[in-house]
């Protein structure tokens, strides 16, 4: 390419940008007027609108024309409506630390980086830092594609205030990082038990007589591999980096297609979009068809499960509740039908949140 022709292009694209910069700040402004038009309402005390951001990048993501793909167009305008959100009031994010889990990944995927992340020691944590207004949300791991799901969080669910407002899912995809120069020279490999367990075979052929630790996070792993040239970690490449750990192997779980379901906890229950998912937690009491019969209602209505969960109760020995997650929202005319009947058979019914179906 001549100098003349790069030149006239970098001087269009130069305009591109002056355009472009101009049209994002003109947005800022509007977005703060929807601010000021909340706080005159009296709505002062939060301007997040999960709804409305599902229905922004959806309808953004329906009209983009190309070449950029929707993924990189939903997370260019993630970021800007994070930002737009920070200039009103930035949001305070607790999340399942420490920093460089992929719980904080999930948790900026979801908010863009123009929010206040907050790394908490474990899932309890999370839930009491929001139940007490220190953190307007909340991020934690509710299921893994592999490993099946993150018990901590489903039983912490039924006894809280809180409310599901949101849903992240993310490829997890684990590194080996280690300063050791070989597989050979590693005497032990730190993770979470999740990660151990998403990685199993990939161990049991390369690594089969050295010692799996687990430890609280996969970035505690990687800070732990930091202090000690014979150990690695299996942790993701942002802790790696973070730690300043080269990547032995890259990719080595197990499932090529491992992902994990985050849950973003808020005190408020969003408004239905048409594209929405509730959470439920049942219980009836044990006698043949009990549950076939707790659950008739929704396929009454034509109302689509996505997920069946069990877990003990905390009432009594070999007692289950159960764990839900329904197409649509809580306030959809056949859900709360469908809710209603179910309510007069159950011994618990607890609406554990309904949330816009996850867009980035
Ligand atoms: O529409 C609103 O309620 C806004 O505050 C504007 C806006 C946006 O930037 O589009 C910003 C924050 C909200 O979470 C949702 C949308």
């Amino acid at each position: 390419m001549n100098d003349e022709t790069l030149k006239r292009i970098r001087a269009r694209i130069d305009g591109i940008d002056d355009q472009i910069l101009a049209l994002i700040n003109e947005r800022a402004a509007a977005a703060a007027e929807v601010a000021g038009a909340k706080q005159a309402a009296g709505e002062s005390a939060d301007f997040y609108r999960p709804a409305r951001e599902a229905e922004v990048l959806r309808r953004l993501r329906d009209a983009n024309p190309g070449p950029l793909n929707d993924g990189d167009v939903t997370r260019l305008f993630r970021e800007i409506m994070s930002s737009c959100l920070a200039l009103q009031r930035p949001l305070t994010v607790a999340f399942l630390g420490p920093e460089g889990t992929f719980t904080q990944e999930a948790a900026l995927k979801h908010f863009g980086h123009s929010v206040d992340s907050r790394p908490m020691d474990n899932i309890d944590a999370v839930f009491r830092e929001v139940e007490s207004g220190e953190a307007a949300y909340g991020v934690v791991p509710v299921e893994n594609s592999t490993e099946g799901m993150v018990t901590h969080t489903l039983d912490r669910l039924p006894s809280s205030p809180l409310q599901i407002v949101g849903e992240v899912e993310m490829p997890v995809v684990h590194s080996l990082a280690t300063r050791a120069a070989d597989v050979a020279s590693i005497q032990r490999v730190y993770s979470h038990s999740q990660g151990l367990a998403q990685c199993r075979s990939w161990l049991d052929r390369h690594l089969p007589a050295v010692d799996r630790i687990p430890v609280a996070s996969t970035a505690e792993a990687a800070r732990l591999a930091s202090l000690d040239d014979s150990a690695a970690a299996i942790a993701s490449e942002a802790a790696a980096e973070r730690y300043e750990l080269p990547i032995l192997q890259a990719a080595m779980q197990d499932g090529s297609r491992n992902a994990t379901r985050f849950l973003v906890l808020g005190r408020e229950s969003p408004e239905p979009t048409g594209e929405d998912k509730t959470s439920l937690v049942i219980a009836r009491e044990n006698r043949p068809g009990g549950l076939a019969g707790l659950l008739a209602p929704l396929a009454r209505y034509g109302l689509n499960m996505t997920r069946l969960e069990s877990r003990p109760s905390p009432e009594g020995m070999w007692e289950y509740v159960f764990f839900v997650d329904l197409l649509g929202h809580a306030e959809d005319p056949d859900l709360k039908r469908a809710l209603g009947e179910m309510q007069k058979l159950a011994s618990l019914l607890k609406v554990l949140g309904s949330y816009p179906r996850s867009v980035v």
